[in-house]
C-alpha cells in the first residue's frame, strides 16, 4: 500500500510550544472573497539589514508577484528554464496544459514501468533550512522556535516579497495565484452546507488564523521593519498556507522532512496510481518511482495519498469524477437522542472513551467500520441493557482493542433502522443543496468572482453527489439486511404458531 507521501494532517502548531498553541476561540469575520486576489503592496520598504544579496535589501516599490494563473504557461516555462539552469538533470517530461489538473507533467518519451523519475537536487527544494534572503528575519522565526508549518508560510512570503531578489522568485511566479485549498468561512457556509468536510475545513482554517495571530502577536509586531504588516498579514498567509496544504510534500526518507520541491510540484494526483514522491539516497534527488508505463504525450501522475473525495477537496481543492476513487468515503453523524432515559449514563460511558454525544463514523462503497455499529446499539439499548452500555462504548471507539465486533439480536433491528435514519437525515441535506444549487446566486461584479464561484459550486455540486452516492449505497444493504432481519423474525414467528396450533 502506497503511504501518502504528502502531508497535511499535521497540526499546524505543535501542542507543546504554548507559543503557537491555536487560539480555537479565534472568530472570523468575514475574510470575503479578496482573499484569493492577488494583494498588492505600493513602496513600502522592507528593512532587511543583514540580508545576503544586495537586492534583497531592496526597496519593495512594484507589485508583489503572487503567482499566476493556473492556466498560464508563460511562467510555468521560465521555470523549467531556470530549473535546468540550476542543477535540475534532463527530465522525460514537460510541464503542458493537461485535462486533469490545469497543468502537469507530460511524457516526451517512453517511460517505463518501474522507472525513476524527477532527481530534483536537494538544492532545489525548499525546507526550513532554506536560507532566507531576509537573513534577519529567518533568524527571528528561528531564534523564536517557529514550527516547519508557520515558518515556511512566513519564509514564502518574505521570498514573494523580495521579487526577483529571490532565487526562488520564478518558482513563486509559477505558483497558482489562487489556491483553491483554503476557502473562506463565507464559501464553507455557502457550498459545503451538506458535507461533514465543512468542519474540518472550518478547524483548519480556525488554525491558520490562530497561527497567525500568534505570529502578529508575537513576532511581527516587534519586528515592523522586517515583518511589515503589508506584506504579512492575514490575506497573505491564507495564500501561501493554501500553497502549503496543497503542494508541500513529506520526505520519508529525507527524516521525514517536509519540503516544496519545485518541479516535482507540477505533477498531479491521480486515484490510480500509488506511487509517491522521496528522497532518493543513492541520487541524492527527490525522485517517483512509476508504477505504470507512460507514452509520449500522457499526462504523468503520482498519488498524493489514500483520501476521500472530501479531503482531496479540503487540501488540493479538487474532486475526482464520481466513483473513480477507491479510498472515497462520507462522515456520517450518529447522535443520542435528547430524550433517552438513560442520555447521561450513555454520554459519560462515550466520554470515557473519548467519543462524545455525537460522532461522526466514515463510510465507504465497500462497507462501514464496526464502531458505527456498537455506537447504533449504544444509542437503541433500552435501560434494561445499562450493564452493556460501557462494553458498547468501548466497541464504538477505536482508542481501544477491545472485542468490537459486539452482535445484540435484541435490538440489532433497531440499530440498523438508527443507521438508515441517520443516513436519511443526511441524504436530505445532499438533496436539498443540489435542489437549491440549480438556482444559486452567482449574482457577482467581477469576471473573476464569477470564475471562483462557478468552479467552488461545481466542486460542490461533485463532492455532493459522491457523497451522496455512497449514503445511498449504504442505506440500500442496510434496508436488505432489515428486511432480512423481519423476514427470519416472521418465519420464526409462524413457525412458533404452527407448533403451537400442533400441540394445542
Ligand atoms: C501539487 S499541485 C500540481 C500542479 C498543479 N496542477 C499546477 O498547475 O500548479 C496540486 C494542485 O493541482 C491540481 N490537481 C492535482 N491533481 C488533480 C486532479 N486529479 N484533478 C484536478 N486537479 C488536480 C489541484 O489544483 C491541486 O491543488
Amino acid at each position: 500500500m502506497a503511504e501518502a507521501s504528502r502531508l497535511f494532517h499535521t497540526p499546524l502548531i505543535p501542542i507543546s510550544n504554548p507559543l503557537y498553541k491555536t487560539i480555537s476561540s479565534t472568530r472570523f469575520q468575514s475574510q470575503s472573497q479578496s482573499q484569493s486576489h492577488p494583494v498588492i503592496f505600493h513602496k513600502r520598504s522592507i528593512h532587511c539589514p543583514a540580508s545576503t544579496t544586495d537586492t534583497a535589501k531592496a526597496i519593495v516599490t512594484r507589485d508583489v508577484p503572487w503567482g499566476c494563473d493556473i492556466d498560464s504557461l508563460e511562467n510555468a516555462s521560465a521555470l523549467q528554464k531556470w530549473l535546468s539552469e540550476s542543477g535540475l538533470p534532463p527530465q522525460k517530461m514537460e510541464i503542458q496544459r493537461v485535462e486533469v489538473g490545469e497543468r502537469g507533467l507530460v511524457a516526451l518519451k517512453n517511460i517505463r514501468k518501474g522507472e525513476k523519475l524527477l532527481f530534483v537536487p536537494p538544492s532545489l527544494v525548499i525546507t526550513a533550512d532554506s536560507e532566507w534572503s531576509c537573513v534577519e528575519a529567518g533568524k527571528v522565526l528561528k531564534r523564536n522556535s517557529v514550527p516547519d508549518w508557520p515558518l515556511l508560510a512566513t519564509y514564502l512570503i518574505s521570498e514573494a516579497s523580495v521579487m526577483k531578489s529571490s532565487r526562488w522568485s520564478n518558482y513563486i511566479s509559477a505558483l497558482p495565484r489562487q489556491p483553491y485549498s483554503l476557502l473562506t468561512r463565507a464559501e464553507l457556509d455557502r457550498y459545503l452546507e451538506a458535507s461533514q468536510i465543512r468542519e474540518r475545513a472550518i478547524d483548519r482554517v480556525m488554525d491558520v488564523v490562530g497561527t497567525y495571530n500568534d505570529l502578529r502577536l508575537r513576532i511581527f509586531s516587534k519586528y515592523p521593519d522586517l515583518f511589515p504588516e503589508e506584506v504579512f498579514n492575514i490575506e497573505t498567509f491564507k495564500w501561501s498556507f493554501g500553497i502549503l496544504f496543497s503542494r508541500l510534500v513529506r520526505l520519508r526518507s529525507m527524516d521525514g522532512r517536509v519540503a516544496l520541491v519545485p518541479w516535482a510540484d507540477m505533477l498531479n494526483h491521480s486515484c490510480g496510481v500509488e506511487t509517491f514522491l522521496d528522497y532518493d539516497k543513492p541520487s541524492k534527488g527527490v525522485v517517483f518511482t512509476t508504477d505504470r508505463p507512460y507514452e509520449p504525450g500522457e499526462q504523468v501522475f503520482i498519488s498524493y495519498g489514500k483520501k476521500s473525495n472530501g479531503e482531496l477537496l479540503l487540501s488540493y481543492g479538487f474532486v475526482p469524477k464520481e466513483g473513480t476513487n477507491p479510498s472515497d468515503s462520507v462522515e456520517l453523524a450518529l447522535s443520542l437522542k435528547k430524550s433517552d432515559k438513560c442520555y447521561e449514563e450513555k454520554l459519560e460511558a462515550l466520554r470515557n472513551y473519548g467519543l462524545s454525544a455525537s460522532q461522526c463514523f466514515p463510510i465507504q462503497i465497500t462497507g462501514w467500520p464496526v464502531e458505527l455499529m456498537a455506537y447504533a446499539y449504544l444509542a437503541v439499548s433500552p435501560p434494561s441493557m445499562r450493564r452493556q452500555f460501557k462494553e458498547m462504548a468501548a466497541a464504538a471507539s477505536n482508542k481501544t482493542t477491545t472485542k468490537k465486533d459486539l452482535r445484540y439480536p435484541e435490538i440489532e433491528e433497531h440499530a440498523l433502522q438508527f443507521i438508515v435514519d441517520a443516513c436519511e437525515s443526511s441524504l436530505s441535506k445532499y438533496n436539498k443543496f443540489l435542489q437549491a444549487s440549480g438556482s444559486m446566486d452567482l449574482d457577482v461584479t467581477s469576471p473573476k468572482q464569477l470564475n471562483r464561484r462557478l468552479f467552488l459550486k461545481q466542486l460542490a455540486i461533485d463532492l455532493c453527489n459522491s457523497e451522496r452516492r455512497i449514503l445511498f449505497r449504504a442505506q440500500y444493504i442496510l434496508r436488505r439486511r432489515l428486511r432480512d432481519l423481519r423476514r427470519g423474525e416472521l418465519r420464526a414467528l409462524n413457525l412458533f404458531d404452527g407448533l403451537r396450533k400442533l400441540f394445542k
